[in-house]
């Protein structure tokens, strides 16, 4: 059977309430666009496997050619801090990752990563595009480097390299061998061997043998990693 927020018992937004979403325009002063909340496994990075609450925020001003999360980029229901730690406190699971289309494109996050972090252990995905400098320290850092088969690639902001702490994680998701060769080069050009670095597919679009083969030809620390969830359930489910 799929799983959608509808199905999913630890979705906090009801089917109801998916259905009543707002244009992300609409987000009174003082709230965060939230597109969905929900348990799952963690399907990438370091703490695959785990289960893991996902608050998605709605709205991304970049235009990935490969995203699998178009379904956020406009609406969501308007939250204010306090709503969103309500609805996170009355989960039992301990790491909570925040999402979207792109979190840190609303400033409200940054408080919300603080209140977050004095619950649970901490998770944030982002594209790269917006300084992560006034992240909460205590937060993991998941950061994508947009690669040229992304169609976004000047949208990496570079200045963000040197914020990294030791524990965050730097992801590449490759479209093919030009975004591998790519891939590297920035690894070595901006010195960031010593950094958690993964590699990712564009699901169904780059098999995970090739980029497993050419992993072990350039003998590289980096690790191959799937999107686990659309293994364990049909690649096009919500809410997981
Ligand atoms: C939907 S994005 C949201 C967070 C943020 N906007 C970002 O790009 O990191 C979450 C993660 O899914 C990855 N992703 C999106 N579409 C993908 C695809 N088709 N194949 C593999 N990874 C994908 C993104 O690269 C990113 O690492
Ligand atoms: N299960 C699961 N794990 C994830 N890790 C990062 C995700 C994301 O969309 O940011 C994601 C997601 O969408 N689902
Ligand atoms: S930055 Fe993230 S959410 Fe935005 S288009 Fe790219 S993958 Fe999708
Ligand atoms: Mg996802």
């Amino acid at each position: 059977m799929t799983q959608t927020a509808a199905t999913n018992p630890l979705a906090i937004l009801s089917t109801e309430q998916t259905r009543r979403l707002e244009p992300i325009e609409r987000r009174p002063v003082g709230t965060l666009m939230v597109h969905e909340i929900y348990t799952s496994i963690q399907g990438e990075g370091l703490d695959a496997g785990l289960p893991c609450i996902f608050v998605r925020l709605a709205g991304c001003p970049l235009r990935c050619r490969w995203c699998d999360t178009t379904h956020a980029f406009r609406d969501g229901q308007a939250m204010t801090i306090d709503q969103l730690l309500d609805a996170v406190d009355a989960l039992p699971t301990d790491i909570v990752e925040l999402t979207g289309g792109e979190p840190l494109a609303q400033p409200e996050c940054y408080e919300l990563l603080a209140a977050l972090a004095d619950r649970k252990r901490v998770l944030i995905e982002t594209s790269g595009a917006m300084p992560i400098d006034r992240v909460d320290s205590r937060v993991t850092i998941i950061m994508d480097i947009k690669c040229p088969g992304s169609g976004e690639v000047a949208s990496n902001l570079l200045s963000n390299l040197a914020y990294l702490k030791a524990n965050d994680q730097l992801k590449f998701v490759l479209a093919d061998r030009a975004d591998f060769d790519w891939a590297v080069d920035f690894i070595d050009r901006h010195h960031l061997r010593e950094h958690e670095l993964l590699f990712s597919p564009v699901f169904g679009e780059l098999n995970p043998a090739d980029l497993s083969a050419w992993v072990i030809d350039a003998a590289l620390p980096v690790r191959v990693q799937l999107q686990i969830h659309k293994y364990v359930w049909h690649p096009e489910t919500r809410g997981v």
